[in-house]
């Protein structure tokens, strides 16, 4: 029996279709200053992100002194403040990244995002990085929603798309997103310079890719006539 054809395609945010990890590790750095801490590297900052904001802000303090419940709870609103403010002055999106989604537009695949990113700040980045009119849902880390890699975040966002798992192509770049998919029962395609932080080499992945820019990335989801 032929597997039935890919309808919907949903990407992870950070590390998938934005190199966002600069303007995360200066909300960091601004968050941490007045503790008298940090600042903390790019690299270190890429190894933080992934579980959301609030696991970020936590690996931060535990990686310069130690966290509390009520330094936590400072330190976070700080940070979300200065991200709030300079969500996108140093994000970027990875070469290649528009022209794909306008493809897969123009094949009317139903697109969405499902990311960790706290839903304010997504929708903001992506309206200002003008990636929000390719998607038909964003859903982004809410206070009544488990973050990935529980699979409801995916299975919400397929909802709102009408896409069964069978249907469903998730493109993400870390081992959270992996075992997303693999929770949800979605195929998963691995973008591979993004924050991967766990060695995947022995998982299987539906496709891995490391160049946006290759003209044949999504080709073979549309049938030929
Ligand atoms: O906010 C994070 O930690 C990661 O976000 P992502 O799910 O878009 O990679
Ligand atoms: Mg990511």
């Amino acid at each position: 029996m032929t597997p039935p054809r890919k309808t919907c395609v949903i990407f992870d945010l950070d590390g998938t279709l934005i190199h966002s990890a600069p303007d995360l590790q200066a909300a960091l750095n601004a968050a941490l200053e007045p503790l008298g801490r940090g600042p903390v590297d790019l690299a270190t900052t890429i190894s933080f992100v992934g579980n959301g904001v609030e696991k970020l802000v936590q690996r931060g303090l535990a990686a310069t002194g130690g966290s509390t419940a009520d330094l936590h709870r400072t330190t976070l609103a700080r940070f979300l403040d200065a991200y709030a403010v300079n969500g996108v002055a140093l994000t970027a999106l990875y070469d290649g990244v528009l022209p794909q989604l306008e493809w897969l537009r123009s094949a009317e695949l139903s697109l969405g995002i499902c990311t960790n990113k706290p839903e304010g700040p997504a929708r903001h980045i992506c309206d200002e990085m003008g990636l929000s009119p390719f998607f038909d849902v964003i859903i982004g880390a809410t206070p009544d929603q488990p973050r990935k890699p529980d699979p409801a975040p995916l299975h919400a966002t397929m909802a709102r798309l009408s896409a069964t798992p069978e249907q469903t192509i998730y493109v993400g770049d870390s081992a959270i997103d992996f075992e997303t998919a693999r929770a949800a029962g979605v195929d998963f395609w691995l973008y591979t310079e993004g924050y991967l932080s766990r060695d995947l080499s022995g998982e299987t992945c539906a496709r891995r890719f490391n160049n946006w820019a290759d003209p044949q990335l999504f080709s073979d989801l549309i049938p030929a006539d």
